[in-house]
């Protein structure tokens, strides 16, 4: 794409969005567009609605009003495996794989989910072309036929994205990709985002500073059910609104989530 082409249409569109739990107002009249192709970042103090904004999208949770529009299709309403069919995946802030299954068995059952029963009794045994490439893609062709349940954290990790690769979403949405990872694993994680989101739309909620400046692109922060505001992570941290919601806060990194030394370049 040039410099003078249009912007990418928008994949997902969030409009008014309001979620009411028990009288308590967690997403208050929350816009958010990210368009096809974006790698978006979302952060916020805990509680400022992000894994609830993931959860409607994903159908998990049903909005007292608003609309979430992917690709134009209303999702509101819709559900969640038939949201999963339309291309959008999500992984959970816990692990959601089978332990006793191997990792091979693992992406396949995912990709299975995809295609429903009727579809899923025609397919004949055998590991298909896209769990092959879920499996590459994520580094663990190797460990294919390893229980899960025997991976190390890191690496259940990229089974859990190897898994929504396989159901071939056009939007991923990721809950605290890198939370509990060494340096290391958190790298690998980063690259492995950045090679996802060169063909698919990326979201991630993420708190790791460190992460975000190494690999975020345009950075979301929410607060209190709304969308605070929205730019690069260097315009991010310099905004003064956003170091109020996060004073005396810290991430789940190890250091600040807005460090007050406006380091970004
Ligand atoms: N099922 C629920 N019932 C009642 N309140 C809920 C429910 N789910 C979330 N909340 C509340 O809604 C608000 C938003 O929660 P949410 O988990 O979306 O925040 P978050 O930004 O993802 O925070 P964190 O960074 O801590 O994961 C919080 O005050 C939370 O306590």
């Amino acid at each position: 794409m040039t410099g003078t082409a249009p912007a990418a249409r928008p994949l997902l569109e969030v409009r008014g969005l309001r979620v009411v739990f028990d009288g308590f107002t967690a997403v208050d009249g929350l816009d958010l567009t990210v368009a096809e192709g974006e790698l978006r970042f979302l952060i916020g103090p805990n509680g400022a609605g992000k894994t609830t904004l993931i959860d409607v999208v994903t159908g998990l949770t049903r909005p007292a009003a608003g609309q979430v529009l992917f690709d134009g299709t209303e999702l509101v309403g819709r559900r969640e495996h038939r949201i999963v069919r339309l291309g959008v995946g999500r992984t959970f802030q816990t692990s959601v794989v089978f332990e006793r299954l191997s990792v091979v068995e693992n992406v396949d059952l995912a990709a299975a989910f995809r295609l429903g029963l009727p579809r899923l009794l025609r397919v004949r045994r055998g590991v298909s072309g896209t769990v092959a490439e879920a499996l590459e893609r994520t580094g663990l062709t190797a460990l294919a036929d390893r229980p899960a349940g025997e991976l190390s954290h890191g690496q259940r990790q990229w089974l859990e994205i190897a898994m929504l690769l396989a159901q071939r979403p056009r939007l991923l949405l990721l809950d605290e990709p890198v939370a509990g990872m060494s340096r290391d694993e958190r790298e690998r994680t980063g690259e492995l985002l950045l090679e996802i989101a060169r063909d698919h739309t990326v979201v991630v909620v993420e708190h790791d500073m460190a992460f975000l400046r190494s690999y975020a692109r345009t950075v979301t922060v929410l607060h209190e059910g709304r969308v605070l505001t929205e730019g690069d992570v260097a315009q991010v941290q310099a905004d003064p609104r956003v170091r109020e919601v996060y004073l005396g806060r810290r991430g789940a990194g190890d250091e600040p989530a807005v460090p007050a030394g406006g380091e970004v370049g």
